[in-house]
């Protein structure tokens, strides 16, 4: 069995919770039936049910309509293909892969809301570019959370990174990062992952502490962050549409995780996500391990949440 198949079966395993609510349900729903308006109706109940928002459902089942108008003897089959169609659509425009450029070191800045997954995402991070060979460092910007930094070094440990910067004379982040990202530079690391705090308690705090870090970064290089990530749990459902906003709003995010995909029946929110905002979902979360994380494939990604 290849690797790529190998992949797919484990994406379809975690997402087996997203499947049973909407795949499996809707083709349930068309079993022998005529497709027709009522269906379609079913359809977007099912497809509300899943968390695909009230926007893009709409879109869905608009597109879907046209479909069935045009095509008057559709029967179960071509219309789950038109569906799958629909939501392929959605999700290829944002299946746009993190490429590191040749820059030394390429920055990635972790950003999201606590318990999101974005300490253990920048651990699966740092073991996936140390399997192509490249060299990392992790620079630990929560100082909120005492264990964070503990927590970033045993990573870095064990994913095999050049260095783990956790603290300096202060314990002021954007020192902390200012201090990494110059060491990066002096031992030319190939990637550099920098987390951030997630309390949100004081939002305007929060995004002001984030701001002050890229200012910090471009203060070593202009270009910098390369890639501001931003890291969402799935099984937040619709609110991280929110969390999109709040944070796209305050810095620019440039690309996103999405964690916890397995066991979450909530897998449909990736969709308004990619409907909403054209933002690139770089890699999803599908387990707590170290490699546990994969590139996002919008085919695959659609097939593991429609196919029986
Ligand atoms: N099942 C599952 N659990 C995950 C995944 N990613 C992270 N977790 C778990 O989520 C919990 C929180 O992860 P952290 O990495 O500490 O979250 P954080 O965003 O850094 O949290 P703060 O440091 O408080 O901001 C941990 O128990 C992780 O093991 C995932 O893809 N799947």
């Amino acid at each position: 069995m290849n690797r790529a198949y190998n992949l797919f079966n484990r994406l379809k395993q975690s997402l087996l919770n997203t499947r049973k609510k909407l795949g499996d349900n809707i083709i349930e729903l068309i079993r022998n039936k005529r497709i027709d308006t009522v269906i379609l109706d079913k359809i977007k109940n099912q497809l509300l049910i899943a968390d695909i928002n009230i926007h893009t459902t709409q879109k869905i089942i608009n597109n879907l309509r046209n479909y069935i108008s045009f095509n008057t003897n559709c029967n179960e089959q071509s219309f789950h293909d038109a569906l799958r169609n629909e939501m392929l659509k959605i999700v290829t425009l944002i299946d746009r892969p993190l490429f590191l450029q040749e820059k030394k070191p390429f920055i990635i800045l972790m950003v999201g809301v606590n318990g999101v997954g974005k300490t253990t995402t920048i651990g699966k991070l740092a073991h996936y570019y140390r399997l192509k060979n490249k060299t990392v460092m992790l620079a630990a910007g929560d100082t909120c959370r005492a264990a964070a930094a503990d927590q970033l070094e045993i990573l870095g440990k064990r994913s095999g990174c050049i260095a783990v910067i956790t603290k300096n004379t202060t314990s002021d982040s954007a020192s902390i990062v200012f201090d990494a990202v110059k060491i990066a530079k002096i031992k030319s690391v190939d990637l550099l992952i920098i987390d951030t705090a997630g309390r949100l308690q004081n939002k305007i705090y929060a995004m002001e502490e984030l701001k002050k870090i890229i200012r910090v970064i471009t203060k070593i290089d202009a270009t910098a962050p390369h890639e501001t990530m931003l890291v969402l749990d799935a099984n937040i459902g619709q609110n991280s549409v929110n969390q999109v906003r709040m944070f796209n709003e305050a810095i620019k995010i440039t690309g996103i995780v999405m964690t916890k995909l397995d066991g979450s029946a909530k897998g449909g929110t990736l969709l308004s996500i990619a409907d909403h905002f054209s933002i690139p979902i770089r890699y999803i979360g599908i387990g707590q391990n170290i490699d546990d994380l994969q590139p996002f494939k919008s085919h695959n990604f659609v097939e593991a949440i429609l196919k029986e």
